[in-house]
């Protein structure tokens, strides 16, 4: 009998009519794969900066998009509507592709609702200059923790090595793993560059350690993009509150944010940032439930596992002073 009738609906539709419909035509989602997919570069004020084939297409979000952080910078989007890019011209988002990570943060502490700033982002460039702005190493452990809460791989890139030694910092993340890059005015880039090649890097800094100044060097272009945006919206870069995704001559994707004073991340939990380094997750298995691991955490696991030498006390002390940046 049923087949009979899956038969009969198909034979209806080949003719091209209207047939009757066993489901409510709402309760369907509508089949966008056969637009094309481009990626968010830029937001301000509602408006969508898209790359599409090489160029800029921009767009308002769909209807059906979630508005709470439904689109951001990194986002891989489908676009309905007119992508001829023209002046004037608007497309429309209807659909947000799935993304591989997402960077979040609380605004403060004191506010727990996330923001997701950037997606599909693999790497994060912690952008800390050796003086001026001072090092703080509070902002350093934050931003890691939210970049292992995501998945996303940090790296500590140091600027303004001519004015101070970069041994201190180096000292205090090595034994945690976390690359170390150091550069300062004319500095050769090659290792910037290797480790950025191919990738799609989030850059974090606070405002005024040298990170427009460095992305500049990476990308010759990189002026004539942010001339663009305060064309855009009629402000300059500095006064946008959201990041400006850039591609790399040579392949990958820099994504610039703007400066922060701080960097909440009262939304991770001790167990998310312990799930990223495989060796302290298989010891934390042995913790009392709940353990925190902090120093002086009763019966931490840790603590027999450098008692025992299958972790080193600075790793640990790594380990723990970046976790007091959050429980
Ligand atoms: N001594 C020294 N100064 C630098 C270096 N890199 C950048 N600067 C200077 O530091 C100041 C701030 O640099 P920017 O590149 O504007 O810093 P930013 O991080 O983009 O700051 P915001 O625009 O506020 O987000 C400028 O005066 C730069 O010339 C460096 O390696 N060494
Ligand atoms: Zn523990």
């Amino acid at each position: 009998m049923n087949n009979r009738w899956e038969k009969h609906d198909r034979d209806v539709e080949d003719f091209d009519r209207p047939r009757r419909r066993t489901r409510p035509r709402t309760k369907e989602r509508p089949d966008y794969s056969a637009l094309p997919v481009a990626r968010v570069i830029s937001v301000d004020r509602g408006r969508y900066r898209c790359l599409l084939d090489g160029r800029h297409v921009t767009a308002v979000r769909g209807r059906l998009i979630d508005r709470k952080g439904g689109v951001v910078v990194g986002d891989n989007v489908r676009l309905d509507g007119d992508v001829s890019g023209e002046e004037g011209s608007l497309s429309r988002i209807v659909e947000v592709l799935e993304r591989s990570t997402m960077l979040r943060r609380s605004a403060d502490d004191a506010d727990s609702f996330e923001r997701p700033i950037v997606a599909n982002a693999d790497q994060l460039f912690i952008v800390t200059a050796l003086a001026d702005p001072q090092p703080r190493m509070g902002m350093i452990d934050r931003i890691l923790v939210a970049a292992y809460d995501a998945r996303i791989e940090p790296v500590l890139c140091l600027t303004k090595a001519d004015l101070a030694s970069p041994d201190e910092l180096k000292h205090a993340y090595e034994p945690l793993g976390v690359p170390i890059l150091v550069t300062e005015p004319d500095a050769d880039l090659s290792e910037i560059r290797d480790a950025i090649g191919g990738r799609v890097t989030v850059f974090v800094g606070h405002s005024g350690v040298g990170k427009s100044t460095l992305v500049n060097r990476l990308i010759p272009d990189a002026n004539r993009a942010t001339g663009e945006v305060s064309e855009l919206t009629g402000k300059g870069r500095h006064t946008s509150t959201s990041a400006l995704a850039m591609e790399l001559p040579g392949g990958g994707w820099i994504i610039d944010t703007p400066g922060v004073r701080s960097f909440g991340i009262m939304h991770v939990s001790p167990e998310s940032v312990v799930g990223a380094f495989p060796d302290l997750r298989e010891i934390a298995e042995d913790c009392p439930r709940g353990c925190k691991h902090e120093t002086g955490a009763v019966d931490c696991a840790f603590d027999d596992a450098v008692a025992d030498g299958r972790l080193s006390p600075e790793r640990l002390a790594s380990f723990r002073r970046m976790e007091a940046a959050f429980i």
